[in-house]
């Protein structure tokens, strides 16, 4: 019976669906068939899933592309279409005016969408449909689920194209059996597979077997395997070829007769089924699945296909098989209990596919044009109801009960395999035995290099532990030794201050004198005693050390020869630290106490300096009121306060220092001498300061080896204290490094020596000084800073010298003519009024009375004068000098901080 639209729009009427949903009870009591599976199932692992649609469009034919057919279907993208989308709008003329509406003699367009698993536009291959369709499926059908794949369309919609394909485009059934047979390759390890086929077709109603030469078939419903098409042959095939050969073969065989709409138009449902058994090696479980490739016939409208006599009938016959499989399909989507399998033997062929226990892929053929537009909107509701279809997909396994037999061999093989398995686990124990002796170990050192490495170490480490102690000991007995050496030279030169004071004077001062050189004798004895105990332990702490270096040496040697140097450099650069933190402690600890030790001797000299000028200003004024001062006596006593003024303390920049009798050398511990003891002399400072070495300066000593008279006051000490700090010296670092050692004791002698034969030459010296720096440029050392430069204060400004040379490397002074500052004058200025003040004064009450009348007018002029004088001094010092307000501190032995060096 070939139906025509009207019956077809009924099958698919929404009315019917709602009928039939309505005698159904919803989707939650939908029971799948158990008549679906092909075995007794053991174990079920059983899950729902949906069919799974797929559209595909075939590209235009000849007759659609010559009648010029408008295209009725829009792929929007891969799971989205439209059906009869609106067309561009042309605008529509009645009596020449164009109408806003649309043209009302048209159809309007439906404009459908739909949405499908996958959509396949015209354009797609074969291979395209089948990675995006049966590809997937073979894992899931050896995982033991059956698996279906069917095409519907209408006739010529490219049903068979899919499917079968061409000799140069394979369709998918080709592809999804060689992709079977590639799984089974890969699984053939683990499992056996066992393979076999069926090719039918319904032809008329009729099953007929493709691969064999038999009458119609009769389907029979089976309790265990459900429906089964009796004498059905399934031919075992071992190969891929095998398969393919027997596809064609049955292709050949199958039904297949022009009709208008399809020139090979397949006028039979075809069913090609293949069974594979599935047994897993080790556990003995067998799976039976079958996978069904189904080509139905297309549906067609008899005047479409034009078809008549036998043709007709073919027709009727796929119609009303077709019709019986929408029913299934609506009733299935709905939820109805009810499915009418057993309308036609399709619908009974695919009730696994359908229905049951069955993973299904459903293609929907459509042509593009509007020559099929009643065929394509059918189908694609047909597919777009069959999107609800749900399959209840079970595991089909069979029984895994084996034969006592089949267990006795299955022990057999594993206690085999167990024998082989143990036999490789001892040959490759074997090979790693020797190995292990050699180097076991991930980071390919062994346990006993290791252990030697961690020996060496160990010794290393000891050994640098001795020689830090040794290090250790010898800084301490230098440091204390140089200390020493600083003391016993402070006390030579109190012990010269001694014989200077008292060489010519009465009994009192010689018996302290006496007193006095005793204690310094007494000390200086004690500190040699002491050096000399230090020089022996030093001796003895060097050879300890000179053995450790040479332990060192040797051991450097082992490690060298071992190869271990690189291994070990963390140790050594450890304990390379180590002994340069402890120099560096000790060297800065010594040069703490070597400072200290000289601020206390630079106090005391202070207090001597203040406490000697006094006296001697006392001296010297009362002398000069007795009138015995000569002018020699004058002139020393201003060459005195001219030295106190401490221009003549300067330290050279071009004057050697460093050398072994340099206070410097005192100062820093001798360390270069550790790194290599035994090629090197104990680090004992020389012997330089032996009793009658003339190491500390004169100058002072024999300055206040002369008397002099006068009353010293607060304001003229004070006075010269301004004096002394007026005097701006500037000397490079190094240069005070060393004057700090002793600056007034040792500095005098090495730069401008000043005794009082010379005291009248100390000027001239400066000069020839200064004059030597200018003409021999060339001993100015390169390393020679920048600040090296002398400079008197700017109230005296008689000399400037500036180490580098430029516009200020020139000399104001007159050299013949003492420098004297403002201040200085003015103190002897003072001194002269004060002497012939006390002059006529004596005069006066002993002698003349004339002059007294003169005189004290004079000491009247001279006290006024004097007063002013000193107060302009003060005024000028308070708002010039830059150091003035140090000396407004109480604290007026403060040794200034900066370069600048004022003495
Ligand atoms: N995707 C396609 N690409 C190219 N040609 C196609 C495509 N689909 C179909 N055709 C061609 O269209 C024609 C009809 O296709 P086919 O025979 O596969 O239709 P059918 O649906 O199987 O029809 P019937 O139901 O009558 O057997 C064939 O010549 C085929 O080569």
């Amino acid at each position: 019976m070939v139906m025509n639209k009207r019956d077809l729009d009924k099958a698919f009427s929404p009315n019917k669906i709602k009928r039939f949903g309505k005698h159904g009870s919803g989707v939650n009591q939908f029971k799948p068939s158990t008549s679906g599976s092909t075995s007794k199932n053991l174990h079920s692992d059983e899950s729902s899933t949906s069919i799974k649609v797929i559209v595909r469009v075939r590209p235009p034919n000849e007759r659609e592309q010559q009648d010029n057919y408008r295209t009725v279907v829009k792929v929007v993208d891969d799971k989205m279409m439209i059906f009869d989308p609106k067309e561009e709008e042309n605008p529509f003329f009645y009596h020449g005016v164009a109408q806003k509406g649309r043209d009302l003699l048209k159809k309007q367009n439906k404009e459908l969408q739909f949405m499908f698993d996958h959509v396949f536009n015209m354009h797609c291959s074969n291979d395209e449909v089948f990675e995006g369709t049966t590809k997937e499926i073979i894992f899931d059908l050896l995982e033991g689920y059956n698996c279906s794949v069917f095409a519907y369309g209408a006739t010529g919609a490219g049903k068979t194209h899919t499917m079968l394909g061409k000799e140069n485009d394979p369709g998918i059934t080709y592809r999804t059996m060689a992709e079977l047979f590639c799984q089974i390759e890969s699984q053939s390890e683990l499992r056996d597979f066992n393979l076999g086929v069926t090719y039918l077709e319904i032809y008329n109603e009729n099953v007929q077997d493709l691969l064999h030469k038999t009458g119609p078939l009769a389907l029979r419903e089976d309790g265990r395997a459900g429906v089964v098409v009796a004498n059905l042959k399934i031919i075992t095939i071992k190969s891929a070829e095998e398969l393919l050969s027997l596809l064609a073969q049955g292709n050949r065989n199958r039904t297949q007769h022009p009709t208008d709409s399809n020139a090979e138009s397949s006028r039979s449902h075809a069913v090609f089924q293949v069974y594979v058994n599935i047994t897993n090696k080790l556990d003995g479980q067998v799976k039976q699945v079958k996978l069904s490739m189904i080509d139905l016939a297309g549906s067609e409208r008899a005047s479409a296909t034009g078809c008549k006599g036998a043709r007709f009938k073919e027709g009727a016959n796929i119609n009303k098989s077709l019709l019986a499989l929408g029913n299934c399909i609506n009733n299935l989507a709905e939820g109805v209990k009810h499915i009418p399998y057993r309308d036609s033997k399709l619908t009974r062929l695919l009730k696994d596919s359908l229905g049951g226990n069955c993973r299904t892929v459903m293609i929907a053929n459509i042509g593009p044009s509007s020559l099929s537009y009643e065929d394509t909107y059918n189908t694609l509701r047909y597919a777009n109801r069959a999107k609800k279809i749900k399959t209840h997909m079970k595991k089909n396994i069979i029984s895994c009960e084996m034969h006592v037999t089949g267990y006795i061999k299955l022990v057999e093989e594993q206690k085999k395999e167990i024998n082989l398995l143990k036999q490789k686990l001892l040959t490759m124990e074997s090979r790693t035995i020797p190995r292990n002796n050699i180097s076991p170990d991930s980071d390919g050192q062994s346990e006993e290099n290791k252990k030697e490495l961690r020996d060496m170490r160990d010794r290393l480490s000891e050994i640098f532990e001795k020689r830090r102690v040794l290090n250790d000991k010898v800084l301490s007995l230098q440091s204390t030794d140089k200390i020493l050496c600083c003391r016993i030279q402070y006390k030579i030169a109190a012990d010269k201050r001694l014989q200077n004071l008292t060489t010519s004077f009465n009994s009192l001062v010689e018996n302290q004198n006496a007193s006095g050189k005793s204690r310094v004798n007494k000390s200086l004895l004690h500190f040699r005693r002491q050096r000399d105990v230090v020089k022996l332990q030093m001796q003895q702490v060097w050879n300890e050390l000179c053995d450790v270096e040479g332990d060192i040496t040797t051991l450097n040697v082992e490690i060298k020869s071992k190869s271990m140097t690189e291994k070990l450099s963390d140790t050594y650069a450890s304990h390379k630290s180590t002994l340069d933190n402890l120099r560096l402690q000790h060297q800065y600890d010594h040069a703490r106490k070597v400072c200290s030790l000289q601020q206390c001797e630079m106090e005391s000299l202070d207090t001597i300096a203040r406490t000697m000028s006094g006296t001697l200003q006392t001296y010297y004024t009362m002398m000069c009121g007795y009138g015995t001062v000569t002018d020699k006596m004058d002139m020393e006593f201003r060459q005195l306060v001219k030295s106190l003024e401490g221009v003549r303390n300067i330290k050279w920049a071009d004057a050697d220092i460093g050398t072994s009798q340099d206070s410097y050398s005192l100062t820093c511990l001798s360390i270069d001498e550790l790194n290599d003891p035994i090629n090197n002399e104990m680090p004992i400072h020389s012997s330089f300061l032996d009793e009658d070495s003339p190491i500390t300066p004169s100058a002072q000593n024999n300055i206040a080896n002369k008397t002099f008279d006068g009353t010293p006051s607060v304001d003229r000490e004070s006075e010269v204290k301004a004096e002394i700090h007026n005097s701006t010296v500037t000397i490079d670092e190094s240069e005070l490094i060393s004057d700090n050692v002793d600056n007034k004791m040792i500095e005098p002698i090495r730069t401008l020596e000043i005794n009082v034969n010379d005291l009248n030459n100390t000027f001239k010296l400066m000069e020839n000084k200064a004059k030597k720096r200018l003409n021999d440029k060339t001993t100015i050392s390169g390393k020679t800073p920048v600040k090296q430069f002398k400079k008197i204060s700017p109230k005296t400004k008689t000399l400037t010298i500036n180490g580098i040379g430029g516009k200020e490397n020139k000399i104001t002074s007159k050299p013949a003519i003492p420098m004297m500052s403002a201040k200085s004058v003015a103190i002897l200025n003072k001194l002269k009024t004060d002497r012939s003040k006390f002059s006529s004064h004596i005069s006066s009450a002993s002698f003349d009375s004339t002059g007294s009348s003169n005189n004290s007018s004079n000491i009247n002029n001279s006290d006024s004068t004097l007063k002013a004088m000193k107060s302009k001094e003060r005024r000028g010092l308070m708002t010039t000098h830059p150091y003035q307000k140090s000396i407004t501190k109480p604290k007026i032995n403060t040794v200034p901080q900066s370069s600048r060096v004022p003495w």
